[in-house]
């Protein structure tokens, strides 16, 4: 098992790991997005998949390497528009998942992802 460090995005604030890799699975944390770029929806779930995308990049992944994904919404009435924003990022790639409406996210966040990636098998840990 270890851990990744995304090398383009600051250390977590609290504690725990961006990504924990054993075998070939890639365990994601919850990514919140930025709320510093912004507060609109689009914005929160372009950031959101921006750091994923960073922590899937560290090991050389991409967005078509996911295999499930758990989304929160802290606004169940946003899931038309976080299902069509999902299609347009992740293109014919289509993993498994769920999504969760929550009543509330940590920084007043709208969208929290939690993910699971298939690692390139070279990179078994
Ligand atoms: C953002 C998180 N993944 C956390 O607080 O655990």
């Amino acid at each position: 098992m270890k851990t990744w460090e995304p090398r383009r995005l600051a250390p977590p604030a609290g504690h725990y790991a961006y990504a924990v890799q054993t075998g070939n699975l890639v365990y994601l944390s919850g990514v919140l997005p930025d709320l510093a770029r912004g507060s609109d929806f689009a914005v929160q779930f372009g950031t959101c998949f921006e750091r994923i995308e960073a922590i899937l990049a560290e090991g050389g992944l991409d967005l078509s390497h996911l295999v499930q994904c758990t989304v929160y919404l802290s606004d169940i009435t946003l899931w038309d528009e976080f299902n069509r924003l999902y299609r347009e990022r992740l293109g014919a790639h289509r993993c498994a998942r769920t999504v969760v409406p929550v009543g509330a996210l940590h920084f007043g966040a709208l969208i929290e992802v939690q993910a699971v990636a298939e690692a390139i098998p070279s990179t078994a840990a």
